[in-house]
C-alpha cells in the first residue's frame, strides 16, 4: 500500500529527510512519529505528490510517485495544518462540490455525506456557514471532505492539533473506524498518547532520519521503557538534535 526507499530532501544545505525506508500495509494504521522539524510534513507532502524527493522513491497504492502522480492524487485523502474551507459555503456544500469534482453522483453524494454524518458528528456543521466554524467544526468538516471519494489511503498530518477533547475524541474514533482490509491511515503526530492509542506500528523520525519502526509493543520492549515517551528519549540520546547540514 506504501512503499518508501532510501527517501532524501534537502532545502538548500539542510538535510530535511536522509534515507528513509520503510513500507505500511492495508488494514493498518501507521503512526509517523516526531518533534517538530523532524521532517514529517515533508516526507507526507513528497507521499501526496506535492514535492518531489531528490532521492529515492516511492509508491503509494500500487503507484509510483514520480510516473503516476495523478493516480495517487484520485486514491488519496490528505488532512494537513493549513487547510481552508471557503467562509460563505455551508458544510455540505463544501462536500458537494468535492464529491463533484471525484465523480461521485447525487445519490452517491448524498449517501456518503448522511454515513459522514455519522461517523464524524457534523450535526449542524452541515448547514452552517463554514465562516462561523469553530476550530472542532472546521477541522471536523477538512476530514470529510478528505475522505469524501472513499480513499484507500489516508493521510493525516497533525490532524488533531488545536482540537478539544471532544472533537479530538471524534478525530481518534474515527481513525480507529477506519481500520479495514485495503486500506491505510498514515496518523503523523508529535503528540505520543495519540500514536500509543490508534497506531498499529509505528515509524519514528528524528532530524529527518528513521531512527525506529515497529509495534508500541516491540519498540517498548527493544528499549526496555514503559512509555513511548520514554523510549522515543533512549532512542534520541546520542543522535543528533536537528536535520544536519551538509
Ligand atoms: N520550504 C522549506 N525551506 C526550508 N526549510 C524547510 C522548508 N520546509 C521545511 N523546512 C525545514 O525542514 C525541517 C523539517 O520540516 P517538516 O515541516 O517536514 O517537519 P515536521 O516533522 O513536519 O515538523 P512540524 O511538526 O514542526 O511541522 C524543518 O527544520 C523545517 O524548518
Amino acid at each position: 500500500m506504501l512503499s518508501v526507499q532510501q527517501v532524501g530532501k534537502t532545502y538548500g544545505t539542510f538535510h530535511a529527510l536522509r534515507d528513509v525506508t520503510f513500507s505500511a500495509q492495508g488494514g493498518e494504521v501507521f503512526g509517523l512519529l516526531g518533534p517538530n522539524g523532524a521532517g514529517k510534513t515533508t516526507l507526507l507532502r513528497i507521499l501526496a505528490t506535492l514535492l518531489r524527493p531528490d532521492s529515492g522513491q516511492a509508491q503509494v497504492a500500487g503507484f509510483d510517485i514520480t510516473r503516476d502522480p495523478e493516480a495517487i492524487r484520485a486514491r488519496i485523502g490528505i488532512v494537513n495544518g493549513g487547510m481552508g474551507l471557503p467562509a460563505r459555503l455551508t458544510g455540505r456544500e463544501v462536500l458537494q462540490s468535492f464529491a463533484r469534482l471525484y465523480g461521485l453522483t447525487r445519490a452517491q453524494t448524498d449517501a456518503r455525506i448522511t454515513e459522514l454524518d455519522d461517523r464524524l458528528e457534523l450535526g449542524r456543521t452541515l448547514d452552517t456557514r463554514a465562516g462561523e466554524y469553530s476550530t472542532g467544526m472546521k477541522q471536523k468538516v477538512v476530514i470529510a471532505r478528505a475522505v469524501i471519494h472513499d480513499p484507500p489511503v489516508l493521510i493525516l498530518d497533525e490532524a488533531a492539533s488545536g482540537l478539544d477533547i471532544f472533537a479530538r475524541r471524534t478525530l481518534l474514533d474515527f481513525v480507529q473506524a477506519s481500520r479495514a482490509p485495503g486500506r491505510l491511515t498514515v496518523y503523523s503526530t508529535h503528540v505520543m498518547s495519540e500514536v500509543e492509542e490508534v497506531c498499529d506500528r509505528v515509524a519514528i523520525l528524528h532530524g529527518g532520519a528513521l531512527i525506529t519502526l515497529g509495534t508500541l509493543n516491540g519498540i517498548l520492549d527493544a528499549t526496555g521503557e514503559r512509555t513511548l515517551e520514554r523510549a522515543f528519549f533512549a532512542l534520541v540520546r546520542g543522535q543528533p538534535t536537528g536535520g544536519a547540514h551538509v
